[in-house]
């Protein structure tokens, strides 16, 4: 397909923005750069989006998002002055497609690969990159990685086409098979050279975007003509910036089983205690919003609220009068609670997955002991029940919910235009309620734990009138 002069001149604006961003300070504003591929590769060619032939695509005026558009990182403000924000306001490029592409649609040879735990959702991703490749591009040769990042150069990669991805979505966990640990930089990178790829689509957790970080570094030293596109996979919520990871709104939907069924239990008993334990490594957000989504919680407890059992103030206190007052009570604990005063031993303390990330104890069944002790140490004439839950592979085993497999297409799709105009070392991902590409550097440090001086905190002590567990 011919350039027309047009299609040449805004090739070389788009150029012309990338190599100055660093210096936007528009209104203020800091625009977060992307690394492009003719940073390093300045003589790449420029192709004309096919979008504008596509008969099932009729791009209009403002279809095409260019280098100008952006999204703003943080949009509550303060028109009081009283807290103004440190610093410039910082802004993400906005995702979607660009009107000039740096890929040839012919020579594109796209690897998919999946990291990590399960999510729902996961299975969606593949087969909207799948379906997305080829239909908006002509992709046809696109191949999956099997079981994370070892596949690489462990497996031969799996041809995939929209015909055998059709039902993917309906499915939970990852066809193309996952996995922890086996992250062999050289090995992997080699891998993707040797094959031939010039496009990876990396599907992973906090870990994964450590890794891809890794991967983008050794690509752009080896001036290699890959783009690397992130696409951000987290049952816990864990990962910070984007607005919240796909799959997280169908665990919480999962959860609610868990605690209803936590809620007959405890009230179908004398003085029963229903209790259910809630994934989240290092983040509560899983029990925060399975709280607030509920009515049936009397205690939530994450790690980022340190809670405490005797005492004026602690859980057992609070229980007590709750058991008084109704008969029952429904505590529903995060996974990553209560690790600092469980009892363990030093090889316990030292105890790593596959990846490197602590095992953590099960602080559901310390939880029930300590609870049954207490009870019959207290109360030792009365009838006590403690009927704990552990749904943790259910709610995150499952094929994702209809918001989370809409945002699954555009997130696939967001990652799919950004690799075709050039970008690399980019994650997609909602800001704000639209798509951004963020470089992976910044994805792979933000954390994204509960934030208990926000509203959403207040709004669980409000809904359950928990104690703060501060000690006065
Ligand atoms: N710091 C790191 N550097 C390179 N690779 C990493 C790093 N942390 C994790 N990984 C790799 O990323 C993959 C997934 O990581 P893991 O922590 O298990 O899951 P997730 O990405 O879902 O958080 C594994 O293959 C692991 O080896
Ligand atoms: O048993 P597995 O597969 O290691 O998974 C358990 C872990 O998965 C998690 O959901 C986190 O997984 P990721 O880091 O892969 O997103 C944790 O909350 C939990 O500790
Ligand atoms: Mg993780």
């Amino acid at each position: 397909m011919a350039l027309s002069s047009n299609d040449a001149e805004a090739g070389r604006q788009q150029r012309e923005v990338a190599e100055n961003e660093n210096q936007f300070t528009l209104s203020n504003i800091k625009l977060q750069r992307l690394i492009h591929l003719t940073d390093y590769l300045p003589d790449l060619q420029i192709h004309p989006n096919p979008l504008d032939h596509n008969p099932f695509f009729h791009p209009v005026s403002e279809f095409y998002i260019t280098p100008y558009d952006v999204i703003l990182r943080h949009i509550l403000h303060d028109l009081s002055g009283a807290f103004p924000s440190p610093g410039p306001h910082l802004a993400y490029h906005r995702a979607g497609p660009r009107k000039q592409i740096y890929f040839n649609q012919t020579h594109v040879r796209a690897a998919i690969v999946t990291c990590g735990g399960l999510c729902p959702g996961m299975n969606t991703v593949i087969r909207e990159l799948v379906a997305g490749l080829w239909e908006l591009y002509g992709v046809r040769e696109i191949f999956g990685i099997r079981a994370g990042y070892r596949g690489f150069y462990s497996d031969e990669p799996v041809p995939l086409n929209p015909k055998m991805v059709r039902e993917w979505h309906r499915k939970g966990g990852t066809v193309l098979e996952t996995s922890r640990g086996g992250f062999d930089l050289h090995k992997i990178v080699n891998a993707i050279q040797d094959r031939g790829f010039n496009q990876v689509y990396i599907i992973g957790g906090d870990g994964t975007m450590r890794g891809m970080v890794e991967i983008f570094k050794e690509i752009k030293h080896r001036k290699l003509y890959i783009a690397v596109a992130g696409l951000p996979k987290t049952v816990d919520n864990d990962i910070g910036i984007i607005d919240r990871s796909f799959g997280f709104q169908t665990a919480v939907e999962m959860a609610q089983q868990a605690i209803g069924a936590a809620h007959t239990e405890a009230e179908s008993a004398v003085n029963g205690i229903g209790l259910v334990k809630l994934m989240g490594r290092s983040t509560g957000h899983i029990a925060l919003y399975a709280t607030l989504s509920s009515r049936d919680v009397d205690c939530c407890l994450i790690l980022e609220n340190e809670f405490y059992l005797q005492g004026k103030g602690g859980l057992f206190e609070f229980l007590d009068n709750r058991l008084k007052d109704n008969g029952h009570a429904v505590v529903v604990v995060a996974e990553g609670a209560g690790q600092d005063i469980i009892p363990r031993t030093e090889s316990q303390l030292q105890e790593k997955d596959e990846s490197g990330n602590p095992v953590l104890l099960d602080v559901g069944s310390w939880l029930k002991s300590e609870l049954k002790n207490w009870w019959a140490r207290d109360h030792p004439k009365d009838l006590f029940t403690v009927k704990y839950i552990d749904p943790t592979y259910m709610i995150r085993a499952v094929p994702a919910n209809a918001t989370d497999n809409l945002y699954c297409t555009l997130l696939a799709h967001s990652a799919i235009h950004g690799a075709m105009a050039g970008y690399t070392g980019f994650v997609c991902g909602p800001i704000n309620g639209n798509y951004a590409y963020i470089p992976v550097e910044e994805v792979a440090q933000a954390k994204n734990p509960v934030n208990t001086k926000d509203h959403k905190w207040a709004w669980v002590r409000s809904i359950t009138n928990q104690p703060d567990f501060v000690r006065g």
